[in-house]
């Protein structure tokens, strides 16, 4: 059996498909997106985290550290990353939990009964499982044995994807799953690369694909000022959609915001001096009647 890298599990999540869900985060990406609001799922290695403000100096994480990696300094604890190996002493001795570990791997049958606790909750609302991230595709042979038990249970699953895999991995994963949700994030692959680090050749062509399957498909697209919303990339957003197989007609906007902030700081990693802007509600509303115009329905949220 297979593990895979984790970060989180969110219960009774309402944002990642219908109804009630829980939702898997894995750890690790293979787009390096500059606006991304989960910074702690970006690198597939463990990780340590670290927030000065919960800090109290109580230096029992010193005491237990067997490497000798951490000094106190006037700015907190620093650790010397030359030395640490990660293996988290200094977070379960600490009693403000100023060091955090992100990652852990979870076996599938661990995994299946954190899910199957959850289950009365997915009857009654309509919900399921979302395998998100990071990027779930990375971990295809872990997601495909947690869908395929998922799918022996019934449970409504959803896969929250760039698409950015082997086109192989990509429909292996659609025979397992009932949504995906993908977003396109900007359609000209020159700023695709500038602003994720890959071209979206890849990632459109898979969406072709996908759209030939029996699978729902609702797009998504995080809406940041300069980046992706001009009207040349909303039609040519609507342009694509209309061009699949299927009733591929919806996308959800999400309107950028900047809460990662304070984790990007927490992980020692400023988010390289971009300073991204949601549109304003007019230019929402414009950016939807131009969806509209070109026949997508668009709406905030989802
Ligand atoms: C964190 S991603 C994980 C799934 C997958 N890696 C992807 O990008 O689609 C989940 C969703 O969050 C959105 N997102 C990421 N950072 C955001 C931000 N700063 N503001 C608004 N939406 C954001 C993404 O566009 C995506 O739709
Ligand atoms: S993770 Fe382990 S080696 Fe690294 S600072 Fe903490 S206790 Fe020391
Ligand atoms: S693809 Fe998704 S998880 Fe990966 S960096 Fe971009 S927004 Fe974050």
């Amino acid at each position: 059996m297979s593990t895979g890298l984790i970060f989180d599990i969110k219960k009774y999540a309402i944002n990642d498909g219908p109804g009630i869900r829980l939702t898997v985060f894995f750890k690790g990406c293979n787009l390096q997106c500059k606006w991304c609001h989960n910074p702690e799922s970006m690198s597939p290695k463990v990780q340590k985290m670290y927030n000065v403000k919960k800090c109290i100096g109580a230096l029992s994480c010193i005491k237990n550290c067997p490497n000798n990696a951490l000094k106190m300094t006037s700015e907190g604890i620093v650790t010397d990353y030359t030395i640490c190996n990660l293996c988290g002493k200094c977070a379960e001795v600490c009693p403000t939990k100023a060091f955090e570990m992100l990652g852990s791997t979870i076996s599938i049958s661990d995994l299946m009964q954190k899910i199957d606790n959850e289950a009365i909750f997915f009857d009654q609302s309509g919900g399921g499982v979302t395998f998100s991230g990071g990027e779930p595709l990375m971990h295809s042979t872990y997601l495909l044995e947690a869908l395929k038990e998922c799918g022996k249970r019934m449970y409504h699953r959803v896969v929250d994807t760039t698409a950015f895999a082997s086109l192989e991995t990509v429909l292996e994963v659609a025979k397992h799953t009932e949504l995906f949700l993908i977003d396109l994030k900007v359609m000209d692959s020159m700023k695709h690369k500038e602003f994720t680090g890959v071209s979206n050749q890849k990632i459109l062509y898979n969406i072709v694909e996908l759209a030939k399957t029996n699978c729902e498909l609702i797009f998504r697209m995080p809406l940041i000022k300069g980046v992706n919303t001009s009207k040349k990339n909303i039609i040519e957003t609507a342009k694509f959609m209309n061009s699949l197989e299927g009733n591929r007609t919806v996308i959800n906007l999400l309107p950028y915001h900047n809460i990662a902030e304070n984790k990007y700081k927490k992980l020692g990693t400023p988010n390289n001096n971009h300073v991204f802007e949601a549109p304003n509600i007019n230019e929402i509303t414009n950016i939807i009647s131009i969806f509209k115009n070109n026949g997508i329905s668009a709406s905030v949220g989802g």
